[in-house]
């Protein structure tokens, strides 16, 4: 996929290529993750004396590090979309004329807040223990990021994914965005067979992942991730969250 060359990110093969390389990313990211115990504080507004910002720790790393990653023109990418948009500084590296691919708002729709809701509400507790370990505190947020960036690009790929439909089936797709039918596109761009095979790599990635490949058996050795949390983020967030995600994107995509 080479965003300079949009008829190969709306080829839905190609896409489905890039969904699947993420989940190694994600999974591995979880791992780094739970390694460390939960570590509440993060996530507590006004655990820390954090100067100008009202917010998280973990919030205010999020935001520091945009504004670097905007300087290096991470979010003019199509895939990208920052956790906090307000006032990010322009690239200091020239700016990369994409073509467009997404029609006609290619930022409208965002998920962000529902995905840093989920993370660390949901399984940042299923995935480590708990308890606070202070040394950690920052490589704990740091393996948070990382978690919450790669979540937001699958998640938000949706778009990608929703485009390649409308563009295979732009007929169908037209009559039921002009008549706002939320279920039919639901229907339309369900694939469960798909969603099938993911969660069953899925389930294969964490628990191959997640042990030492040269002592499976070791007795007492546990797992680097619970493997049945990662299926279940994808059952219950990942998934539906890029299907709300291609909907929401589509009932806007007519618009002028
Ligand atoms: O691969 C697709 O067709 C997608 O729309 C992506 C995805 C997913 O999130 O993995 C979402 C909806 C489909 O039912 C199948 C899979």
């Amino acid at each position: 996929m080479d965003f300079l060359r949009p008829e190969t990110v709306v080829d839905l093969r190609n896409i489905r290529n890039v969904l699947i390389r993420m989940e190694d990313t994600i999974v591995f990211n979880l791992i780094e993750r739970a390694q460390y115990p939960q570590q509440p504080s993060i996530y507590k507004k006004g655990a820390f004396n954090i100067p100008d910002f009202d917010g998280s720790f973990l919030d205010w790393l999020l935001r520091e590090e945009e504004i670097v990653h905007a300087k290096i023109r991470r979010y003019q990418s199509p895939d990208e979309i920052p956790f906090f948009p307000n006032g990010l500084p322009d690239p200091i590296l020239p700016e990369i004329e994409y073509p467009p691919v997404l029609f006609p708002h290619p930022n409208k729709v965002t998920v962000n807040d529902t995905i840093r809701e989920f993370y660390t509400k949901d399984i940042v507790p299923r995935i480590c223990i708990s308890g606070e370990q202070e040394e950690n505190l920052g490589s704990s947020s740091l393996c948070d990021v990382e978690c919450l960036r790669s979540l937001s690009r699958r998640i938000h790929f949706g778009r990608f994914v929703a485009e390649a439909k409308f563009l295979t089936e732009r007929e169908h797709m037209t009559a039921l965005i002009k008549a706002k039918d939320i279920e039919g596109l639901d229907a339309a761009i369900t694939n469960k067979a798909v969603e099938k095979q993911v969660l069953a790599r899925l389930k294969l990635k964490a628990e191959t992942y997640g042990i030492d490949p040269m002592t499976p058996n070791a007795p007492g050795k546990a797992t680097k991730v619970d493997a049945e949390v990662v299926v279940e983020m994808y059952e219950n967030w990942v998934i539906p969250l890029t299907k709300k995600v291609e909907v929401e994107y589509l009932l806007n995509r007519l618009e002028e």
